[in-house]
């Protein structure tokens, strides 16, 4: 039983699904960051920080900082589902080891009009076929994770559609952490009779109260589906409204009602002009309640750039209010089912910028009147009287029925183009019955009219225990289909000692291509499609195409299939570089003194690499005593090696970051041809570092080593100490630093 994840052996997917039906969920209810301690990681003084992690990955500038990786206050989203869970749960790992801590799985393409629980482990379309065995399977795992990163790990999925009761009862049971349920939902985008769905909602809501599951609402679909997302935001306070109201009034706590707040606009429109305000107005309103903050998707496109900005707007909307849960929206969920990376990558955009924010509030501050002041309560007159109106129709059904939502003009403007739903009709129409006299459900958390005998405690004393009360009592049913399960999917693509690239499945093969095409448009298209064959790449499309310049070029990316594999077993795999122990550095150097000339070579100004790997401030060089000449940044060739030279230095030590027309190689040449020519080669240990430098790329062009990224002093330092060492053939034992 893999009851311990390591780092470096890859979740057991084979493991997690035996004993499923056994599995039984270790806590329920929602987990909240707690606050960092101090606030202090490394060198520095966080302003609103939580607990960090037992293990991470931080983001990729982290090395120059001591490898620190702080953790925001909020609650952290990364959205998973492939279709096939058992490569989300590899997914949710690498999220959570980047800091998500609310892994939320997009249900199979219109479970909502599932009218019952779905079972097995079948493969899902654009999300995943939410079944008790997947829900097991990936709580499993979770538990597994959050053990490994340190961090309990929220786990969410989806109440609504005809079967939302059941669904919030096998959640309940299964100790689902979040959902989403918000009757609107039903009613305005599946057609689900809107009695029906409000009826089906009180249930669910009581029984994911008793649950302790955090829920958050709909009206972020608002936005997605209104013809100007930016028209409707006195609506989606009212739809915030009245979910919000209806959970407390089922008897959900304030704590556990999460508003869905989507701001309403992307570039280029005026962004935080008319998202701020609407954040403001929100938060106003509706500070009892926790905040889920996204990002608009409404106007994405296959752009990731783009798409990364918008979030970052989001990101700075959320530091300056407030977001309880920040939600991370791949950034290439504009182009397909999102991929591994792009999960990663939305975590650590949150992550980043707000820590990058961190106590932006104790230096900004939003303006109490003018423009802000006067939009926040602009939008909120607005929804005022558009609650109003709702009243004075008769209320929430009745507003419905003359097509109050979705109306495209900006409330009280009209466009008459609303989502009109008819009282009597809709998916479900007709199915609520009234309870009899003497109506008796036997089981907990059941809302409404129940006639429960006197005698009992609890509804279920009449059969002993509901499954509520009682796990073992659950029915699990494990696979319904011979053919459409997780272990057929598995075994077609089991290990087999051979490496594939994927993006979404295990082997699916897929790469990207990146591709400037100095053409128009459509040539540009024509052209990447035609490349892309010609590299053997099969089911190639078009992933994403952006105009250069309408004559000039296009760029283009490409997805494609690989129709080979990689043999693990034949793989030249370089060596994992192993550092020598600081204190042993130290005393070697204090009696072997070494001097290295080192400047950043040619016409390049970059020093900040080499600072970092001589300076002893970020663990340079110096640390361990190794004295150096530092010439500068844009220094010839010549003058490096006549200063090494002048001052019987042990070491050159070159710096090239830019590689145009390799040059970088060049200059590694003329170093070594010049000391050949001087007649010092053998004297000198020539090494070079730069971003684009490889070791190999560097001892083919005369170096003895070469430093490429992440490298630090200490590598540097080892590679002198022990290429020393070798060249005096000093064989005394060596003490190197557990990596
Ligand atoms: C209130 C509600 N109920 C159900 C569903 C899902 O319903 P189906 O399973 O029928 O697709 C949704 C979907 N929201 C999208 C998630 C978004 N990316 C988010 O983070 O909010 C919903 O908002």
């Amino acid at each position: 039983m893999q009851d311990k994840l390591e780092k470096n052996i890859k979740l057991d997917v084979d493991e997690i699904l035996k004993d499923l039906d056994k599995y039984e969920p270790r806590r329920r209810g929602w987990h909240w960051r707690e606050p960092h301690e101090t606030g202090k990681i490394g060198e520095f003084q966080y302003s609103e920080i939580s607990k960090s992690l037992n293990n991470y990955e931080g983001i990729p500038a982290a090395p120059s900082f001591g490898n620190i990786d702080p953790q925001p206050m909020p609650v952290i989203t990364s959205e998973v589902a492939s279709g096939r869970f058992e490569d989300d749960l590899r997914r949710m790992r690498m999220a959570a080891w980047h800091g998500a801590d609310h892994l939320m799985v997009i249900r199979t393409a219109g479970q909502s009009h599932f009218d019952g629980l779905i079972e097995g482990s079948p493969e899902g379309t654009g999300g995943v076929p939410i079944t008790r065995k997947q829900v097991r399977a990936t709580r499993k795992a979770i538990d597994l994770i959050e053990d490994e990163v340190g961090r309990e790990i929220n786990f969410h999925s989806y109440v609504s559609g005809v079967a939302g009761p059941d669904v919030a009862v096998m959640f309940a049971e299964e100790g689902i952490n979040g959902a989403h349920q918000d009757p609107q939902y039903n009613v305005l985008y599946r057609n689900i009779n809107m009695v029906r769905s409000f009826v089906d909602a009180a249930v669910a809501k009581r029984i994911m109260a008793w649950a302790d599951i955090l829920q958050i609402d709909g009206a972020h679909n608002a936005n997605a589906t209104a013809m100007k997302g930016y028209a409707v935001m006195p609506e989606l306070m009212v739809q915030h409204a009245i979910n919000s109201k209806f959970s407390e009034m089922v008897g959900m706590k304030k704590e556990n009602i999460a508003l869905s707040t989507v701001p309403p606009s992307a570039a280029p429109a005026p962004l935080l002009k008319l998202d701020l305000p609407y954040a403001v107005a929100l938060r106003e309103f509706f500070s009892d309640y926790k905040m889920r903050a996204q990002m608009n998707t409404k106007y994405m496109t296959s752009c990731t750039r783009e798409a990364t900005v918008t979030h970052c707007m989001n990101l700075l909307i959320s530091a300056l209010t407030s977001a309880d849960i920040q939600s991370t929206i791949t950034p290439d969920e504009g182009r397909n089912v999102p991929w591994h990376y792009n999960n990663i990558h939305a975590t650590n955009t949150a992550k980043q910028a707000l820590i990058s924010m961190d106590g932006i509030k104790e230096m900004v501050q939003l303006k109490e009147t003018g423009y802000l002041a006067d939009t926040v309560r602009d939008i909120q007159e607005r929804a005022i009287l558009f609650m109003e109106e709702i009243i004075e129709e008769g209320g929430y059904f009745q507003a419905v029925e003359k097509g109050f939502f979705i109306d495209s003009g900006n409330y009280p403007a009209r466009n008459n183009d609303g989502i009109p739903r008819d009282i009597d009709k809709g998916v479900a129409a007709g199915t609520v019955v009234e309870r009899e006299e003497d109506y008796f459900a036997p089981v907990c958390a059941h809302f409404g009219y129940n006639n429960v005998p006197e005698e009992y405690n609890k509804p279920c004393d009449a059969i002993n225990d509901c499954t509520l009360c009682d796990h073992s009592k659950i029915v699990y049913i494990d696979e319904l289909d011979e053919e459409d399960n997780v272990a057929n999917r598995m075994e077609r693509v089991k290990d087999d000692g051979t490496i594939t690239p994927e993006v979404e499945w295990k082997k699916d093969g897929y790469v990207t291509v990146t591709l400037f095409i100095p053409e128009d448009e459509l040539v540009s298209e024509a052209a990447a499609l035609e490349i892309g064959r010609k590299m053997n790449l099969t089911d190639v499309e078009i992933i994403h195409k952006q105009v250069q310049q309408a004559s000039e070029g296009t760029l283009v990316e490409i997805k494609g299939r690989v129709s080979f594999t990689v043999d693990k077993a034949t793989l030249k795999v370089p060596e994992k570089v192993k550092v020598l122990d600081e204190m042993f550095m130290k005393d070697y150097i204090a009696e072997k003194p070494m001097k290295v000339v080192c400047a950043t070579v040619g016409e390049d100004e970059h020093s900040v690499g080499l600072r970092e790997t001589i300076d002893i401030k970020h663990g340079g060089i110096e640390k361990y005593g190794i004295k150096y000449e530092y010439l500068g940044t844009s220094c010839p060739i010549e003058k490096l090696v006549d200063a090494a030279i002048e001052c019987e230095a042990d070491v050159i030590l070159a710096s090239t970051i830019i590689t145009h027309n390799d040059v970088h190689t060049k200059n590694m040449k003329k170093i070594h041809d010049l000391c050949v020519e001087k007649g010092v080669r053998d004297k000198l240990i020539l090494a070079c570092g730069g971003t684009q430098v490889t070791n190999e790329i560097a001892k083919a062009n005369g170096m003895d080593a070469g430093f490429g990224r992440g490298k630090r002093g200490k590598h540097v330092a080892t590679f002198l100490i022990e290429e020393r060492m070798r060249k005096q053939g000093d064989d005394r034992e060596r003490v190197y630093i557990a990596e």
